[in-house]
């Protein structure tokens, strides 16, 4: 038998699945982790937790599927974007990684906004520069943290981290590249004219290739430690945004995925690197070297589920709150939600940003107040199907993904929110399959990532529509939700 291992690195849990060539699910190892939040506003994590995680959630994919890790013969990456690893000469870690959700470099955002021009920055990377991204990220660490910065030897994205511990080589690939916003876009290479304006080393930057290429082999101690064979052909991977779009077949411009994980992302694909203007989506490169991602990234979305379960109602199980939830007619009875817990990027790039319910009276339970964020993440996400209308991208077909597809009670709230049919794939894992997917593709037992998406991809029989009467509670409501932020960013900024 011939499998294919597909890890997907996501910000609180690691996953490891492994497929035959048919596509089929042999087994899934995974395991969780947390970020942590020194102080508010800072968001970063040891990587070193991440291999831990990894080798054990390999450990359990292969003893499960009682996989011969002779029979794996590719191994593929999808991972969450954005975040600094920084590493010394000796491929240790330097500091903690600084993750996407933390917001405190808003001093070098704007840096970069005046050396460079708004203008001129969002020509050559297609995006605004962002708290959370790897570029502003590393002029904190330049700025406030010399010690730090002086013995940095090579800086990558998170998945890059742990294909560096199962290859010992150091790279990245242009869908992540493009999105720690030192990358030309466009042009598919690291932007120059940007880090040098910046007075950083551009030797800190590693190679950077393209997902689907082949990376290096599986080393004698990656694979003493994991339990894979040495030797085991090993691709880049991409950013979880592009490679779960992958494992949701998408690999031509017409449908939307709608994605909910710790963050949540409404995500198209486009042949052109095509921008927003007004800088509320971002546009990265996609796993295929003529196409590329255009996506409003909500950095609220499941975290908003997280912090309701684990802060306020102290329950382990989603579940019981989605029960609680499905009590409650759809609009909450007037109460709404403003998830932005963590800062926002969709659609106001602001780490001042903060979450609030509007319109509590003594009416309202515990359950309102669940079902209330569960709409209030869909409106953020409906916030990004709002710009890509004005971008002229068409959303015919809209496929939810991501851990929210657990939850039938998020699913029928997306059709309603959307006005839409929603659409789930069957596979178990949309991120790590599309990881495997890369990897046949990069080992050569698919002819493309076309193929692979054509021939292995199917869509679930079960299909959500929108419910009429919610979709007009929620048309009525949406244009109140547009306004909260905008009504409140003052007050925000005072708080
Ligand atoms: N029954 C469920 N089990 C797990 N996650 C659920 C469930 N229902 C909804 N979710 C949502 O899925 C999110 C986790 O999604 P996932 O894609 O696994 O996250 P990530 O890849 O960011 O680690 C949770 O924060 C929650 O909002
Ligand atoms: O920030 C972005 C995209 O810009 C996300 O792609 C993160 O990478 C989210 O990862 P998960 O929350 O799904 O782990």
């Amino acid at each position: 038998m011939a499998y294919l291992l597909g890890i997907d690195l996501g910000t609180s849990s690691v996953k490891a699945l492994i497929i035959d060539t048919d596509g089929k699910f042999i087994s899934m190892g995974q395991e969780d982790y947390n970020f942590i939040i020194p102080q508010l506003g800072y968001a970063e994590i040891d990587p070193r937790l991440w291999w831990d995680a990894t080798v054990k959630a390999i450990q359990d994919a292969l003893a499960s599927g009682k996989v011969d890790a002779g029979e794996v013969k590719g191994i593929g990456f999808s991972g969450h974007m954005h975040g600094l690893v920084p590493v010394d000469r000796n491929q240790e870690v330097v500091r903690n990684s600084i993750i996407h959700l933390d917001q405190r470099c808003g001093k070098q955002v704007e840096q970069l906004k005046e050396k460079i021009g708004l203008e001129k920055f969002s020509q050559i990377t297609c995006n605004a520069p962002a708290a959370g991204f790897l570029f502003p990220s590393l002029l904190w660490v330049k700025e406030n943290e010399p010690e730090n910065y002086a013995k940095i030897d090579k800086v990558m994205l998170p998945k890059d981290y742990i294909r560096m511990r199962l290859t010992g080589k150091i790279a990245t690939e242009a869908s992540d590249a493009a999105g720690t916003v030192a990358f030309h876009t466009p042009e598919r290479r690291w932007a120059w004219e940007l880090i040098d304006a910046m007075g950083v080393d551009r030797s800190l930057f590693p190679e950077c290739h393209e997902a689907c290429d082949i990376a290096g082999e599986l080393t004698k101690e990656a694979a003493e430690a994991t339990g894979l064979a040495a030797g085991t052909p090993i691709i880049y991977g991409g950013s979880d945004t592009t490679v779960q779009s992958v494992g949701n077949g998408l690999i031509r411009p017409g449908y939307v995925i709608s994605n909910i994980g710790t963050a949540s992302q409404v995500i198209c694909c486009v042949n052109h690197p095509v921008y927003d203007r007004k800088l509320r989506t971002n546009t990265f490169c996609y796993p295929r070297e003529d196409l590329w991602i255009v996506f409003g990234a909500s950095l609220n979305g499941g975290i908003a589920q997280k912090w309701l379960r684990d802060n306020i109602f102290h329950t382990g199980n989603y579940r019981a709150l989605d029960e609680m939830a499905e009590t409650i007619p759809a609009g909450s009875e007037g109460l709404l939600f403003l998830p932005y817990l963590c800062g926002e990027r969709l659609p106001c790039l602001d780490p001042q940003a903060r979450g609030m319910y509007l319109g509590l009276t003594v009416k309202h339970t515990q359950a309102h107040l669940i079902r209330a964020v569960m709409e209030g993440m869909v409106f953020a996400l409906r916030d990004g199907l709002e710009i890509f209308k004005e971008l002229g991208i068409s959303a015919d077909k809209i496929i939810a993904s991501g851990g929210g597809t657990k939850s039938p009670l998020l699913l029928q709230i997306q059709a309603d929110i959307y006005g839409k049919d929603i659409y789930t794939t069957q596979s178990k894992d949309q991120a790590s399959f599309g990881a495997a997917l890369c990897a046949g593709v990069g080992v050569g037992l698919f002819k493309s990532l076309e193929e692979a998406c054509d021939n292995l991809i199917t869509l679930s029989p079960v299909v959500t529509h929108p419910n009429p009467d919610n979709v007009k509670v929620y048309n009525e409501m949406y244009p109140l939700y547009a306004e909260l932020y905008s009504r409140n960013k003052e007050l925000f900024h005072r708080l």
